[in-house]
C-alpha cells in the first residue's frame, strides 16, 4: 500500500491520497473516521443496509458533501476477516477501469474495519437475475449484453492491463454491481490474487463461491486466469437463460446450469435456453454467440479455454466466425467425450469415477466436483 493505514477513531481526515504505487493505475481515495461513517449511515441502520456477505454487511450512506456511499462493514475481527480487508483495499488501490467498483476510502482502526465504495443504484446482477428486482422486466436482452460485456472487460483489465496480473477468484452474480445506466462493475476483491510476472499458475487454498469454480481449482486448488474465465463462463450462462450456476430439484438432487443447458446446445436448441422473463425479446445471434462463449469459457482443461481477451473480441464480433470454428470443435470434443463415457462408465452410475478430470466432467460437467465435494458452501455463500 502507497501509505499507512491511519486509526478511524480519530477525526483527522486524509484526502486525495493514492494507493498502487503511482503511475497510470492509481485511485483516488481518503481515509474516513468511524464517526463520519456511523453518521452517514445512520448508526449503521438496519434501514440503511442493503445487503449481507462473507466479510460483513453492506449500509448505504451519504456524506456530509452529499457524496452517496454504501460502507462494508466487517463483522467480526479475526485474522481471516482482517487479511480480506487488507487484500481488498490493496487491490482496489491498484485498479481503475471504468467496470471494476474503485474504492472510494476505507477505516481502519481498533477493532473496526470498514470500506467505503460510490454507491450503485441498481444493487447487484443477483438482485435483478434472482433477488428483489427479478419479477421485474428491468433487465432486458440489451442491458444483460452491456452487464456481460462490460464485466469480461473488467476482468480483462484485471488479467492483462494492470501490473502485477489480478485474478479476482470470486466472480459471480452478487459482485457485478450496475450503476444508474446499468454499467457493470465488477466488485468484491477480498479474495483477488496478484500474479508475479512470470508466473502461470499458483497453488492456493481453494476460496470463491460453489457454482463458479473452476475444475481444476476446486479440486487441486490450482490458480490462473482461466479459473475466472471459467467463472465468468457460468456468470455468462446465467445472464442469459436466468437460471441460477447450481439449482436444486425436489428430492434434494442438484443440478448445475451446464447440465441443464448441455442436451440443449448439443441438440443446437439455443432459444430454448433464453430466459423466458425475456418473453422471446433477444438476438438470436448475440445469444448463440453468448452460448457458445460460454460454453468455451467453462471446458474442463484450463488451457482449452479462451483468454479474457478472446472472450472480449468474440463477445464483440458481430459474425461469429471465431466462434462457430470453435464451437465446431466444441461439438467434436463433446461427441468424442460422451462416446468415452459410455465406454468407460464401468460401474454404470453414468459416472468414471475421479481419475481422468476430462471423462468425468467432459466438455460442460465441471460443475459435479462442486455437487459432490464437501465442505464446500452453498450457492451464494463463501467458501
Ligand atoms: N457499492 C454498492 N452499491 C450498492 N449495493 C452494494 C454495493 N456493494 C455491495 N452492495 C450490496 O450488498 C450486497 C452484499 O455485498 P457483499 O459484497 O458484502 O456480499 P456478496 O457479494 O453478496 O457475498 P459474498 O460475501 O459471498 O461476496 C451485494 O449483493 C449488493 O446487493
Amino acid at each position: 500500500m502507497g501509505s499507512s493505514v491511519s486509526c478511524c477513531g480519530n477525526d483527522k481526515v486524509e484526502e486525495g491520497l493514492t494507493l498502487g504505487g503511482g503511475g497510470e493505475n492509481v485511485n483516488q481515495w481518503r481515509i474516513f473516521t468511524y464517526k463520519e461513517l456511523h453518521t452517514a449511515t445512520n448508526g449503521f441502520s438496519d434501514d440503511y443496509k442493503l445487503g449481507e456477505g462473507g466479510f460483513g454487511s453492506v449500509y448505504w450512506g451519504r456524506t456530509s458533501d452529499g457524496l452517496q456511499i454504501a460502507v462494508k462493514k466487517l463483522k467480526s475481527m479475526n485474522s481471516k476477516a482482517e487479511m480480506e480487508f487488507a487484500v481488498e483495499v490493496e487491490v482496489l488501490g491498484r485498479v481503475r477501469h471504468k467496470n471494476l467498483l474503485g474504492l472510494r476510502g476505507y477505516c481502519a482502526g481498533n477493532d473496526q474495519r470498514l470500506i467505503v465504495y460510490d454507491y450503485m443504484p441498481n444493487l447487484s446482477l443477483l438482485s435483478h437475475l434472482h433477488g428483489q428486482f427479478a419479477g421485474e422486466v428491468q433487465l432486458d436482452w440489451k442491458k444483460r449484453m452491456k452487464v456481460a460485456m462490460g464485466s469480461a472487460e473488467g476482468i480483462l483489465y484485471l488479467h492483462h492491463e494492470v501490473t502485477p496480473h489480478i485474478i479476482h477468484r470470486d466472480i459471480k452474480a452478487s459482485n457485478v454491481l450496475l450503476d444508474s445506466n446499468f454499467d457493470p462493475l465488477v466488485a468484491d476483491f477480498g479474495f483477488a490474487k496478484l500474479i508475479p510476472e512470470g508466473v502461470s499458475h499458483m497453488t492456493t487454498r481453494v476460496k470463491g463461491t460453489l457454482g463458479y469454480l473452476a475444475p481444476e481449482y476446486a479440486m487441486w486448488g490450482k490458480v490462473s486466469e482461466s479459473c475466472d474465465v471459467y467463472s465468468f463462463g457460468i456468470l455468462l450462462l446465467e445472464i442469459v437463460t436466468g437460471r441460477k450456476p447450481i439449482q436444486k430439484l425436489p428430492g434434494g438432487v442438484k443440478r448445475t446450469i451446464t447440465e441443464w443447458a448441455e442436451p440443449h446446445i448439443s441438440k443446437g436448441r439455443f432459444k430454448d435456453l433464453a430466459d423466458p422473463k425475456l418473453r422471446g425479446n433477444f438476438d438470436e445471434s448475440q445469444l448463440v454467440q453468448a452460448i457458445n462463449v460460454a460454453a468455451l469459457c467453462v471446458q474442463s482443461e484450463p488451457e482449452k479455454r479462451p483468454t479474457m481477451k478472446e472472450v472480449v473480441l468474440l463477445l464483440n464480433t458481430a459474425a461469429p466466425v471465431a466462434a462457430r470454428i470453435k464451437s465446431v470443435k466444441y461439438s467434436e470434443d463433446l461427441m468424442a467425450r460422451d462416446q468415452d463415457d459410455d465406454d468407460d462408465d464401468d460401474d454404470g452410475d453414468g459416472r468414471n469415477g475421479y481419475e481422468d478430470e476430462s471423462s468425468v466432467y467432459g466438455v460442460f460437467g465441471a460443475l459435479e466436483a462442486q455437487k459432490m465435494e464437501a465442505p464446500f458452501r452453498r450457492y451464494g455463500e463463501r467458501r
